[in-house]
């Protein structure tokens, strides 16, 4: 075959890499890590590298392109945000004492879910990691943070939700049972990967005695399984200790308020549909968090609001708490202001990668819950009481104050970490150290008296340590016998005597002696903080809660929020309502509120109006008041009652500018028939201008039929916009419907001004062509549009309902006796044609027939 043998190392690398074929291998060797082959090639490309060649010169060279390994972390951010795996294989003894070929093994496989994210700085993003498990009724769902410990599970019944909640949770890895004859999991690897997530394998779903203390409270056996699986991954790929996993909490989606991904982007509600950014979205607007823990805390609860009219009560009595106790929040924020991640810290404690700065961290944490508690003691019962729950960990806090310098380095091998006065040994190094410098310093001097040399230096490097500087002109001065040659320069030779290297070797065994116990000590204080990282998680979680609810206060008084009342009477009745984001956009008082009313035995409101005059706003603004509502939060209104939600269903144009294909409205079809199917009558549903993606025939009658299926059979509270005029006369038919339109006004010269103002009964006319006018097209145009419906309107438009005659026959937009008879046989005609096998002059021909039949 002509290749050459592989050389011992290429062996080596090639055992590993089968074993990790999908992901890059990062193979150490040295100060370097190397890729070789395919990887090599890949590599260089997406990480810039130079791809060189090991065995240039051989038959069968291997490309390679190395990092440097100090440089590594940045190469293996860039291939994990772009979906690769990277492996990291470290040497596994040192390589000057090893025998033959150096040992190396996969010390880590860092993927998408697993990739911690920032240290313990400011990081409000989770990133979670998910396997699912199917049966043939359900999906077994699980996923954690790795880098905070938080561990979930739940069972979900369909595969679309199973789908939205790992985009709710932006998940971007998912871990399936390895068994190729489960062809459902081959399947679903397919649609996973459709979902543009990373699919990975583990062989077993059984739990273990370090997983199964983890899954040991889950009463459901596939929750259970679908824990292991994960779990057995991550101990598989991390490889080190994760004792910061927090025991499986099985939730039941039934619990929250559940809206999809269209939903979430429709409302802006964690990121701003159109710039991705969190700046103009809901959680841009309320998130007044300090800490990165209430930062995480707030959008989990954005995205799961409660329906638990005592829990969600439970949260608003302390958002009240701090809304009228101002100073205390003040203060408290301020405290807030100093606490680092602590989720995190805990968790790097506990896999062993804490340094001495996060230490110095963790103890600034600390120091700041005491001022928390005096100050919560100074709030109401609510207030004190949770104050009283937390625990300053002052023994911990104390120890890390005791212990460590206050501005120590980052390195942990190098000393300087430990304050004097902590470990007498340490304190004994040092002694010896300042001794045997002092004696340094004092060298240079008694050298210059005793040898008369007053250019004489004492001097250090790195190869040869201490040594005496004497210019070339001056080396005859020296004694003989005590100075010992070390170096030659041109101009100067350099010395030691026997007492300089007596004193250099003392100095570099404490120092050494010094570094290693220092190290030892600092390991037995983060050793320390491991042993009470549930007390952490404890704290960690309060504060993010306390962060949180004291956020939504704040918010409350900077953007006058009302706390909302639930009642079980399925009344909605806001008073002067507002859409949070839409009103931070414009100046002070620019902004209409508006209520509204759906009382018990109304259903559905009937939007009309002009474009532009703000029904989708209207409709957005009751979804964010409902979701802040049912999360704890105030709400941007003067007063607002509301029954509890089970569902917010919208359709709402967000390609409302763009021409809709046949495509765009399946997709809308498909979105009104979810809520069809699963509304409730406790279900909020937003449609908005359902039906105009099509023939306005079809889309009007759709729309009708689609408000009536709603009145007759699902009764929930929905809001309906439309252009169709026509369809106002359902509010005649149907006591559940009321028609409501946001205000326009002309002027004398025609020229339309918006009110937002939501009134009661149907609009008057539509305005499209007034909208048409204000953006500017040209003024031929618009006078022509205005001819053309005047002759609409007379010709054949009727829309006056009889109120004998069934509401389905009423509303017909356009008389279809009154279309022209013509039209029948035109299309008949047309339906005849076979363009292909026509010359010109037969077309030319039929053209003047399809005329003569128009006439
Ligand atoms: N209540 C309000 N107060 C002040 N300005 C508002 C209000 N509602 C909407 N607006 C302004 O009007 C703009 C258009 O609002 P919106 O998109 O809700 O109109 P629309 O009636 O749904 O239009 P279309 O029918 O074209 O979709 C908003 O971007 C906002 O600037």
């Amino acid at each position: 075959m002509g290749k050459t043998a592989d050389t011992p190392m290429m062996v080596q690398y090639h055992e590993i890499k089968k074993q990790y074929p999908d992901a890059f291998v990062f193979y150490r060797l040295g100060d370097f890590y190397e890729l070789f082959e395919d990887d090599a090639v890949l590599g260089a490309k997406l990480l810039e590298l130079t791809l060189t060649a090991r065995n240039k010169n051989a038959e069968n060279p291997v490309p390679m392109a190395g990092i440097p390994h100090h440089a590594a972390q940045n190469y293996i951010d860039i291939l994990v945000d772009q979906g690769y795996k990277v492996a990291i294989v470290e040497q596994m003894e040192d390589p000057a004492v090893a025998q033959g070929m150096v040992k190396r093994d996969v010390v880590q496989l860092i993927t998408p879910g697993t990739k911690m994210l920032g240290g313990a700085g400011n990081d409000k993003q989770n990133n979670y990691l998910a396997a699912i498990l199917p049966d043939d009724q359900r999906f077994s769902l699980s996923y954690i943070d790795l880098s905070t410990g938080e561990l979930k599970v739940t069972t979900i019944k369909r595969f679309e939700d199973v789908i939205d909640e790992l985009r709710s949770l932006e998940v971007k890895e998912v871990v399936l049972l390895k068994n190729d004859e489960q062809t459902i999991t081959l399947q679903l690897a397919n649609q996973l990967g459709e979902e543009g997530l990373v699919v990975s394998t583990q062989e077993s779903a059984e739990a273990n005695a370090t997983v199964s203390f983890l899954t040991k409270g889950l009463a459901n056996a596939s929750e259970a399984s679908v824990t292991a699986l994960l779990l057995n991954y991550l101990f598989d790929t991390q490889r080190r200790n994760l004792e910061h996993i927090v025991p499986a909490e099985s939730y039941e989606r039934l619990a929250y308020l559940k809206f999809n991904q269209d939903t979430r982007t429709n409302l802006d509600l964690v990121e701003n549909a159109r710039t991705h950014k969190k700046s103009g979205s809901l959680l841009g607007l309320i998130d007044e968090t300090k800490t990165a823990m209430g930062g995480r805390l707030l959008k989990q609860w954005l995205l799961k609001p409660l329906r638990d009219i005592d829990d969600i009560n439970h949260r608003l009595d302390v958002v009240s708490a701090f809304q009228s106790a101002f100073f205390v929040r003040g203060a408290l924020q301020d405290h807030l202001k100093s606490v680092y991640d602590l989720e995190r810290l805990a968790a790097r404690a506990a896999m062993g990668t804490m340094n001495p700065r996060e230490l110095v961290q963790l103890k600034r944490s600390l120091s700041a819950i005491p001022g928390m508690k005096s100050v919560l003691a100074e709030g109401d019962i609510i207030l004190s009481s949770a104050g009283g729950e937390l625990d300053a960990m002052a023994d911990l806090a104390g120890l890390i104050d005791e212990a460590i310098v206050d501005d120590p380095p980052v390195s942990v091998r190098e000393g300087d970490l430990i304050n004097t006065g902590f470990d007498s040994k340490i304190d004994d190094y040092r002694r010896v150290l300042t001794e045997n410098q002092q004696w340094l310093a004092q060298l240079e001097t008694d050298e210059r008296a005793t040898t008369g040399i007053n250019t004489l230096k004492v001097k250090y490097n790195k190869n040869f340590g201490f040594f005496i500087e004497v210019s070339r002109a001056n080396v005859a001065k020296l004694p003989e016998g005590r100075y010992e040659r070390r170096q030659t320069l041109t101009n100067a030779e350099r010395f030691v005597t026997p007492e300089l290297k007596e004193h250099e070797s003392l100095i570099n065994e404490a120092q050494l002696k010094r570094a290693e116990r220092e190290y030892e000590l600092f390991v037995t204080v983060r050793e320390r903080v491991k042993a009470n990282i549930n007390r952490l998680q404890t704290l960690a979680r309060q504060v993010a809660r306390l962060d949180v609810l004291a956020s939504l206060a704040d918010v409350a008084d900077s953007h006058r929020f009302v706390r909302p009342t639930f009642t079980n009477d399925n009344v909605i009745d806001i008073k002067q309502g507002r859409h949070p984001v839409v009103e931070s956009l414009l100046a002070t008082g620019e902004f209409v509120a508006n209520d509204v009313l759906l009382d018990q035995d109304t259903s559905m409101q009937l939007i009309t109006g002009p474009n532009m005059a703000g029904k989708s706003t209207y409709m957005r603004e009751l979804a964010l008041i409902v979701m802040l509502a049912q999360m704890g939060s105030f709400v941007p209104a003067d007063s607002a009652v509301l029954p509890v939600f089970d569902q917010i269903f919208t359709r709402i144009g967000a390609n409302d500018d763009m021409a809709m294909g046949q495509s765009t409205f399946m997709v809308e079809m498909a979105e009104a028939n979810l809520a069809l199917q699963e509304a409730t009558a406790h279900s909020l549903i937003l449609f908005d201008e359902l039906g105009r993606g099509t023939a306005t025939y079809d889309g009007m009658a759709l729309a009708q039929a689609i408000i009536e299926y709603l009145d007759a059979h699902v009764h929930a509270k929905t809001l309906f916009s439309t252009h169709y005029h026509e369809l106002t006369a359902l509010a005649n038919q149907h006591a559940s419907i009321v028609n409501v339109h946001v205000g326009a006004v002309e002027d004398e010269a025609g020229k339309l001004h918006f009110l937002h103002q939501i009134q009661v009964g149907p609009a008057d006319k539509s305005y499209g062509i007034h909208v048409a006018a204000l953006a500017g097209l040209p003024e031929t145009l618009i006078a022509n549009a205005t001819n053309i419906l005047s002759g609409l309107e007379q010709g054949s438009i009727t829309s006056q309902p009889t109120s004998e005659t069934p509401a389905s026959q009423q509303v017909a937009l356009f008389n279809v006796d009154a279309v022209d008879q013509n039209t029948e046989k035109l299309l008949a005609k047309l339906d005849q044609i076979t363009i292909a096998t026509m010359t010109p002059l037969d077309a030319l021909n039929l053209l003047a027939d399809l005329k003569k039949l128009r006439s």
